[in-house]
């Protein structure tokens, strides 16, 4: 695992980071394997990134990558979901709702490249086993390796959750699937697993607010217990990233 932690001066200087970051990670994989594909996470952090994904031309990243400036190669980008409320697509908590609003509502992306979770099955754990299904069969995966997305975006809640990994649950112990059903004070959501996670080619975590501040403490440290802090067992096979405002990363030792 190649680990690296950046702390940004402030909300604005950590969406343009993820985003010169994101667009980097495109830029390869296209190049090496002719398409992107990205899992997205919920929650507020992530949605000025996504606003700005949106309208690409006026947003200008600092390094030169080909698709800073200009239209982004939308038919070789698949779009999935790390986690999900199991509410109706058009319910206000969902995150695909979010996205769409924010993102992809905006730009021309074929609907086929759209992977959301579904939440209408007759229950989670059906939902769970079908967005699996639908990851293998996208991947062309035999099952006995795990697929690799190219990027997974992931925040982390104030208790150290991330995707829909809380503390102390049954969710955290899925080490034979891709995704699960995960427990927010009883409430079902579907969730990438945290081996699936660990997968992927890059992890992108981006956390901001002096709230985080604690939890990241946790995380960080030497020793501490994973099923307490659940982001400690992101530990991906490829590169891990920690995008902190300054907020959340003051102090912090690493
Ligand atoms: O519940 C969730 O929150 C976390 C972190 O959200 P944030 O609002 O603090 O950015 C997010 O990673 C997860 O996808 C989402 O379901």
């Amino acid at each position: 695992m190649n680990k690296t932690v950046e702390v940004l001066p402030d909300q604005p200087a950590l969406v343009a980071r993820a985003l010169e970051l994101i667009l980097s990670k495109l830029e390869t994989a296209i190049e090496q394997r002719g398409r992107f594909t990205i899992a997205l996470s919920g929650g507020s952090t992530p949605k000025p990134l996504y606003e700005a994904m949106s309208s690409l031309r006026e947003a200008t990243p600092t390094a030169g990558y080909a698709y800073a400036n200009q239209k982004l190669p939308w038919d070789k980008i698949h779009i999935f979901w790390g986690d999900e409320r199991y509410v109706p697509p058009d319910h206000p908590d969902s995150n695909e709702l979010m996205t769409r609003r924010a993102w992809l509502d905006h730009v021309d992306i074929p609907a086929a490249n759209i992977h959301p979770v579904p939440t209408l099955e007759a229950n989670p754990e059906l939902a769970a086993a079908k967005y699996e299904q639908q990851l293998k069969e996208f991947f062309n995966s035999s099952g006995v390796e795990f697929p690799s997305l190219d990027v997974v975006l992931l925040g982390m809640g104030d208790d150290a959750h991330t995707a829909s990994l809380f503390p102390h649950t049954e969710a955290l112990k899925v080490r034979d699937r891709l995704v699960t059903v995960g427990n927010k004070d009883g409430n079902p959501r579907i969730s990438f697993t945290y081996p699936f996670i660990n997968s992927a080619r890059s992890v992108i975590f981006l956390v901001a607010g002096a709230n985080k501040r604690p939890a990241l403490a946790q995380v960080f440290a030497p020793v501490a217990d994973d099923f307490t802090y659940p982001s400690r067992l992101i530990r991906p096979q490829g590169e891990l990233w920690w995008l902190l405002d300054a907020a959340a990363g003051l102090e912090l030792q690493h």
